[in-house]
Parts: C-alpha cells; sequence; structure tokens
C-alpha cells in the first residue's frame, strides 16, 4: 500500500481518483503546524499541494519514506527543492491546467483597475450612486507590456490583442521569429518596455532577476499614470515603491494577486484608491482546479506504481517506455556501483563513467545516477536514489567525469568505470547480456566474462600455474560451493597480471579470505556482496 498525504485542498475529482486507485490510500492533513507536518510526512510515500503548505527543509530533513512531492499547480517556491533533491524526492508540478484561468484572472484584474470595478461596486452598496468619480479608460489602443512570455505570458498577449491591445514583450527567451509570430513587439530590455506602457503585467516566476522588477530605481522610467497588475508571485513589485508612485500619480493603479507573504490581510496597498486585490485566485476556477488536481493524483499514482516522472522540477523526466529501455543498463550500472565501492575499499577522490556502443546514445544520466546510488549505497544506509544520488556524491567531494562513444566495443553496449582515491585505481566495466543477465567484462584492466551478482570473490594474481586449483582448495576445505568461476589477463601470454572471480553460494568466512590471501602469487583478495540475480532495487523496480 502507498501512502498519499493531501496538504491542501484539491478538488474532489482528484479525491475520486484516488479513492479508486489500487494499492493507494490517502488521508487529507491541511493546516499542519511546523512540528506536526514534519512528523506526518514521515508516514506517507507521496504527498500532493496547492500553495498554502510550505515544505521547508525543515520539515523534510530526516524524511526516509516520501519520495514524491506534487504541486497542484505551476510555482513550487512553496517547497525547498534543494531539500528535496537532496533527500532523493522528486518534486513534480503540473504546469499547464490552470494556465488559461490565470491569464483570465490578470485579465479580469485589467479590466476592474481600468473601470474600477472594485470601487464603484463597493460605492454603491454603501448607498451612493456616483458615475462621475468612476471615469474609466478604454483598453482598446493601450499597450500592454509582458514580462515573462511563458504560458500564462502569451495566453495575456492574444487576449490583449483581441482588445484591441497592442503588446510590446520582454523575455530573455523570446527571439525575434517567436514575437513575430505571436504579433508582439520584443523589447530587449526591461527597460526598453516601461516607457512604453500603459499596463503592466508580469508573468514570471519570483528570482533573483524579478524581485524588486518595479523598485524605486524604475519608478520614473514609468509612463506616468500606467497601471499594473501581478498574478505571477508576491515581491516581483516592490510594495513601498507602488505606494509612492500611487501617491505621485506616476502609476495609477495597482491589481494584485499574489503577495510576498501569504496568506496577507494587511498591505498598506489595500484601500488606496486605484488598488483591487485578490487573495491569490489566479487558478481558483472549477476547471483548473480539477484539471491540477486530476494531473497532479495521476502524477503521484504513476510515479509510485510505475516509476514514471513526468513533470520533475529537480531532476530529468523518466516515462515508462525509458524506463523499460534502460532498466537493464541500470542496473549493471548500479552493480558496478556496488562492486567498486567494495573492491576499491577506500575513500573515492574521482570517478570516471564511459558509456560506448548504442547505450551512449541514450539518456546517460540515469546510468550515471544509478551507478552512483551502487557507489555510495552502503556508505549512506540506503537514504539514496537516482534524484539525490549525483549530488551526495558530489557534496562528498568526489569529482566525476562522464564520455560517451557511440562506437560499439566487444559488446553492443557496455559500460566502465574507473574509480580513483587514495594510491588506489579500480576499473570495472560491465555489460547485460539479454535482458536480465548483467556481466562483469572488464575488471582492472583485465577482460573476463564473470556473473555481476551475489556473492563474488574477486582476486588479483600472477598468471602462473596451479594458482586457481589452490584457491579452489581452500573454498573446498571450508565447505564453501563456487557457482561460477571466471579468470582473465590482459595479454595473451602466461606469467603476467590475471584476474580470478569466483561466485559463491556462501559468504566465506575472513578465515577462508585471509587463506586465499595467503596463496602464493595472489597480490590481493577482496569478497564483495552484489544484489542477487534477478533482484532489482525498489527505485528500479
Ligand atoms: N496567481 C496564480 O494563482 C498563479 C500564478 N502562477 C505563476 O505565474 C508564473 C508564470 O507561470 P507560467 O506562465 O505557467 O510559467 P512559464 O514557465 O510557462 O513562463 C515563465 C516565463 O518567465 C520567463 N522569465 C523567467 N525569468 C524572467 C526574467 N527575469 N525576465 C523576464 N522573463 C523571465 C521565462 O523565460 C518563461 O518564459 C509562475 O510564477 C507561477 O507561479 C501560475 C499559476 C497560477
Ligand atoms: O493553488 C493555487 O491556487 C495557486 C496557483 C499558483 O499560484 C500556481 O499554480 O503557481
Amino acid at each position: 500500500m502507498y501512502r498519499i498525504i493531501v496538504l491542501d485542498d484539491i478538488a474532489q475529482e482528484g479525491l475520486d481518483l484516488l479513492d479508486a486507485a489500487d494499492g493507494i490510500e490517502y488521508e487529507i492533513r491541511k493546516g499542519l503546524p511546523v512540528d506536526e507536518l514534519r512528523s506526518a510526512l514521515t508516514e506517507f510515500d507521496g504527498a500532493i499541494l496547492r500553495s498554502g503548505a510550505k515544505l521547508t527543509a525543515e520539515v523534510l530533513e530526516g524524511n526516509r519514506r516520501l519520495k514524491a512531492i506534487v504541486r497542484a499547480g505551476v510555482g513550487t517556491d512553496n517547497i525547498d527543492k534543494v531539500a528535496a533533491t537532496r533527500q532523493g524526492i522528486v518534486v513534480m508540478n503540473t504546469p499547464t491546467g490552470n494556465t488559461v484561468s490565470t491569464a483570465e484572472h490578470a485579465f479580469a484584474l485589467m479590466l476592474a483597475l481600468s473601470r474600477n470595478v472594485a470601487a464603484a461596486n463597493q460605492s454603491l452598496v454603501e448607498g451612493r450612486w456616483d458615475r462621475k468619480k468612476y471615469m474609466g479608460t478604454q483598453l482598446a489602443g493601450k499597450t500592454l507590456g509582458i514580462v515573462g512570455m511563458g504560458r500564462i505570458g502569451r495566453e495575456v498577449a492574444s487576449r490583449a490583442m483581441a482588445f484591441d491591445m497592442q503588446v510590446a514583450a520582454y523575455d530573455p527567451f523570446l527571439s525575434d521569429e517567436q514575437a513575430q509570430k505571436l504579433g508582439v513587439q520584443r523589447c530587449e530590455t526591461i527597460d526598453d518596455l516601461l516607457g512604453l506602457v500603459d499596463y503592466l503585467t508580469v508573468h514570471t516566476p519570483l528570482t533573483d532577476e524579478t524581485r524588486g522588477l518595479i523598485g524605486k530605481s524604475r519608478l520614473d522610467k514609468l509612463k506616468p499614470g500606467m497601471r499594473v497588475i501581478n498574478a505571477a508571485r508576491g515581491g516581483i513589485y516592490d510594495t513601498d515603491t507602488l505606494v509612492e508612485g500611487l501617491k505621485n500619480g506616476q502609476i495609477a493603479g495597482v491589481a494584485l494577486d499574489v503577495y510576498e507573504s501569504e496568506p496577507c490581510t494587511d498591505s498598506p496597498l489595500f484601500g488606496m484608491p486605484g488598488v483591487v486585490c485578490t487573495p491569490h485566485l489566479g487558478a481558483s476556477t472549477e476547471e483548473a482546479q480539477t484539471q491540477v488536481a486530476v494531473e497532479g493524483v495521476h502524477l503521484l499514482i504513476d510515479f509510485l506504481t510505475t516509476g514514471e516522472i513526468k513533470h520533475a522540477v529537480n531532476v530529468a523526466a523518466l516515462d515508462p517506455k525509458t524506463l523499460a529501455e534502460m532498466r537493464g543498463f541500470m542496473d549493471v550500472a548500479y552493480r558496478l556501483g556496488i562492486m567498486l565501492s567494495q573492491w576499491h575499499g577506500g575513500g573515492i577522490d574521482t570517478v570516471k563513467l564511459t558509456f560506448r556502443g548504442e547505450v551512449a546514445g541514450k539518456n546517460t544520466k540515469l546510468l550515471t545516477n544509478a551507478f552512483c546510488v551502487g557507489l555510495l549505497e552502503r556508505a549512506l544506509d540506503g537514504d539514496i536514489n537516482i534524484v539525490n544520488a549525483e549530488v551526495l556524491l558530489r557534496e562528498r567531494g568526489i569529482e566525476l567525469t562522464e564520455e560517451s562513444h557511440r562506437e560499439m566495443s566487444a559488446f553492443a553496449s557496455s559500460i566502465t568505470a574507473e574509480v580513483e582515491g587514495g594510491d588506489r585505481k579500480v576499473t570495472a566495466g560491465g555489460t547485460m547480456l539479454g535482458h536480465n543477465m548483467p556481466r562483469l567484462v572488464v575488471l582492472d584492466g583485465q577482460r573476463l566474462e564473470a556473473f555481476l551478482d551475489g556473492g563474488m570473490l574477486l582476486f588479483s594474481h600472477q598468471d602462473v600455474p596451479g594458482i586457481i586449483g589452490k584457491v579452489g582448495n581452500v573454498f573446498g576445505q571450508h565447505n564453501i560451493n563456487i557457482a561460477q568461476m571466471a579468470v582473465g589477463r590482459s595479454g595473451e601470454q602466461a606469467g603476467g597480471n590475471a584476474i580470478g572471480v569466483l561466485n559463491l553460494d556462501t559468504v566465506p568466512t575472513p578465515e577462508s579470505i585471509d587463506a586465499v590471501q595467503a596463496v602464493e602469487g595472489i597480490s590481493q583478495a577482496r569478497f564483495v556482496q552484489l544484489p542477487s540475480a534477478g533482484s532489482l532495487p525498489t527505485w528500479l523496480q
């Protein structure tokens, strides 16, 4: 049974899906204080939320169960993604479900500003019939400036054009060609745009660049009497600057749906003439809420039950087809990681991965992450998966490099890993025979073909007669059965360095390993434990 926690109100259609899903149970736990939230989250595999709950580093810290967080909406600024990634938690969102509703709300705010809808309504309910006071402005013929021409920005632009407005836009990713297609005037910088526009609306996330986008230094760049709208994120406009602009007439109207700190019931702007505000209602339509809840619940269920990663904001996507295609080689990479951590046995400084053949043309990041999981898993007590593996590796100061070569070696696909630390460097190459027969094909430069599973005794030795027999004798005397054996050497001639791999049916005693180590001609013997044949870690199933 996978357990899901619902942290904010989501549409009934999403809850119905959770009710109907096999192997899933859920609880609705809203408005939890930090301590309770932190402890509640440890009982669940997945969480779904809107903008109400705050999943900070503090509430995620130490959680060993939670694997996925879904934001039923766009902005994931209420989730500490760095902390989630470190904890191995996938963060996903529903990028399109509320686009149109939010664009319509921005437009509603612009119309409300132009025609004093909110203030006129208030005056009427207070018993006044004030037709002169609320003289408005027409949108047609005016210029709307849009900062952020993503999904919502574009929907706003097309609506503005339907109202006979001109649109000027600034977005660092907007090309001339796209601007032409969209029928908007592209501005090179925000400052180029500000002097042109009668209305300004922002549709970007809150970032270091967009925070305080309209601040004191830009106030006098605005066309006098212009109006500003924010249905993106609080903080993009500086509140004090808006107050000053309204007072000195530089700004004629301010419409806000979002605030720096939410819930917000106290702002110097509330009640000022020319101001209309809503409590973060951009996505609050039946249609948007149904869509984001249904999509969000699907994302969670699919991730928990099939491993599919879609719309993730902290890790690469992983669809079922890719997972099916890559599972075998991810398993090889993972096993090589586990093996090399034990064969090396010390502190690691550098890792170099080389992908050859067909696999080099695929999503090798998945292989890298799987290798890192294997390499670190024993040291991290299992708190590692393909989401956080590379971060944790780099956090430990281990340098990671990757190379891909499309041309094949002896195998259609292979992975070679080189691990170095202290004065020891070890290398291993692996491949997959059929769908589920991982094989070790190179160890420390010597070619061989060994099963990459279960208990393995690895030993390097001089390539002289009698060594293999003596090792066999040791295990015979200690009553340990050898299931498979492989030997390899680098050159054609005997007498050089060679490597031996024995797959053992039981874990050898330390005495038996000491006895192997004591055989003349053996320079090193080490037992390494891998998962048994055919078994996959949960994150790969
Ligand atoms: N009020 C509400 O209820 C809602 C608010 N939002 C917010 O609206 C914002 C936009 O959402 P979408 O259009 O779906 O996102 P999007 O990702 O499709 O578009 C964002 C655009 O902003 C641009 N951008 C980023 N930094 C910029 C900068 N410094 N200057 C100019 N442009 C920049 C990006 O290039 C991108 O084109 C998000 O922050 C989201 O959280 C979204 C849904 C509902
Ligand atoms: O969940 C909500 O209503 C807020 C929507 C929002 O701000 C977003 O999707 O970014």
